[in-house]
């Protein structure tokens, strides 16, 4: 071994970077950051670039100090046992945040037996979800408290622990039963996927056939977004789920209007709770194949919409807006994005191709940056494809269009 060493150098990155990290939490009045409920959650907004950076050298770090073997063992197949579990009995409600409960509390209270409890209980805890602070006795830890008090955060992990997760172990069945598509972006389709294996139904036919399962979808939908402001417009936000985005953004942005549109079965629960806003925020049942009911908007918006469809049909969503668009009226779409491989460092490479891959278990395509101008190509002449922007620290990308007429 020479005098350079990459083990060194990382620590010298890592060292660099928590170091501005705690000093911003020191300039801010922040504690640092602890597994305990007591300590308020961090803020690091204006230090996420440096945060990320060290979670990548961090990765690098323990990667590079693993064995192969051990490489391969930080992935489980037992993972999603526990939050599986305790999710479906709802085990995060059985313990009062900032108070304790015994295994047998727990168990008595969800009707479920001590031992494997205790074991589930206790797999979770080493992923942070629950603590231990003496033998036999359960607390919140942040991560359980998120999930006890976050119906949004909830849903998200109850979607993929009871209907995502078995469907990830069909998917290898399913592109060897039909195939995949050679085309970009496409997806094998929903009725193709990891999924129908599964579940013998697409995703969307069992929200449609069970408007629980739409309700905590929708809900699912809402754990966060990240997106630009816009000058003043109407903005319609088609396929807008229950109109969690454009809520926010109504809040912020006082001179936006914004029509949310979806189908019935989503829109029957869809209420605007601000009277601030609920003059600017109005919901439509409309399908987003069918001809644009709202015409001459500014904005025309696709959130995380066009994901779950191949090319054609997303240009079929384009086409279907044409009738209602005025010159100059802009097409947003916010959605998920796959970078070339090896363009970021393996902490963030392994988000996106988790991402990547859980849109192919339902099987819906994804896109790499070059793909999102295909669409506008495919609807046909009119459309002005100005580009398409990543969204940072995100698997977003913004990608925009003006409607220049025919
Ligand atoms: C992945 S969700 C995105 C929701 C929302 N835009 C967001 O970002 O949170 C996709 C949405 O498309 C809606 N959708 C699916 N098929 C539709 C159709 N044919 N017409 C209108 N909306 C539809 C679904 O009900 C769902 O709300």
């Amino acid at each position: 071994m020479g005098d350079h060493s990459r083990l060194l150098d990382l620590t010298s990155i890592l060292q660099a970077h928590v170091a501005t990290i705690h000093n911003h939490l020191l300039s801010t009045n922040q504690p640092e950051p602890s597994f305990s409920i007591k300590t308020p959650d961090p803020d690091f907004t204006g230090i996420e670039p440096t945060r990320f950076a060290a979670l990548e050298a961090l990765t690098d770090l323990r990667d590079l100090l693993s064995t192969p073997r051990e490489l391969l063992l930080n992935f489980h197949e037992t993972d999603y046992v526990s939050r599986h579990a305790l999710d479906r009995w709802n085990i995060y409600a059985c313990v009062p945040v900032g108070s304790t409960r015994t295994y047998a509390e727990i168990a008595s209270q969800a009707s479920k037996p001590l031992q494997p409890l205790r074991r589930i209980i206790r797999h979770a805890m080493s992923q942070r979800i629950f603590c231990e602070p003496q033998p036999g006795v359960v607390a919140h830890t942040p991560a359980s408290r998120l999930l006890a008090e976050n119906k949004n955060v909830r849903d998200y992990y109850g979607i993929k622990t009871e209907e995502i997760w078995p469907a990830c172990v069909r998917v290898a069945d399913a592109v060897e039963k039909w195939g995949s598509s050679d085309a970009q972006g496409e997806g094998l389709g929903r009725e193709r996927s990891g999924y129908m294996l599964a579940h013998g139904r697409s995703m969307q036919e069992t929200l449609d056939a069970d408007e629980g399962k739409h309700a905590r979808y929708d809900s699912a939908m809402s754990a966060g977004f990240d997106w630009a402001g816009l000058g003043k417009a109407v903005v319609v936000d088609v396929g807008g789920g229950l109109g969690m985005v454009s809520k926010c953004l109504a809040k912020k942005f006082p001179e936006l209007e914004f029509v949310v549109e979806d189908q019935r079965v989503v829109l029957a629960d869809a209420v605007v709770e601000d009277e601030a806003i609920r003059d600017r925020v109005r919901f439509l049942e409309h399908d987003f194949f069918a001809p644009q009911p709202i015409e001459g908007a500014e904005v025309y918006f696709f959130r995380r919409v066009m994901v779950e469809w191949g090319d054609d049909r997303a240009a079929e969503m384009l086409r279907a807006l044409v009738p209602a668009l005025k010159k100059g009226s802009r097409v947003l779409i916010e959605d998920v994005c796959t970078p070339a491989p090896g363009t970021l460092g393996i902490w963030q490479e392994r988000r996106y191709r988790c991402s990547d891959l859980l849109a192919m278990t339902l099987g819906a395509g994804n896109r790499e940056r070059e793909g999102w101008g295909r669409m506008f190509e495919l609807a046909g002449p009119g459309f002005e494809y100005k580009g398409a922007t990543l969204v940072k620290g995100s698997d977003g990308i913004l990608v925009e269009a003006l409607w220049r007429g025919r």
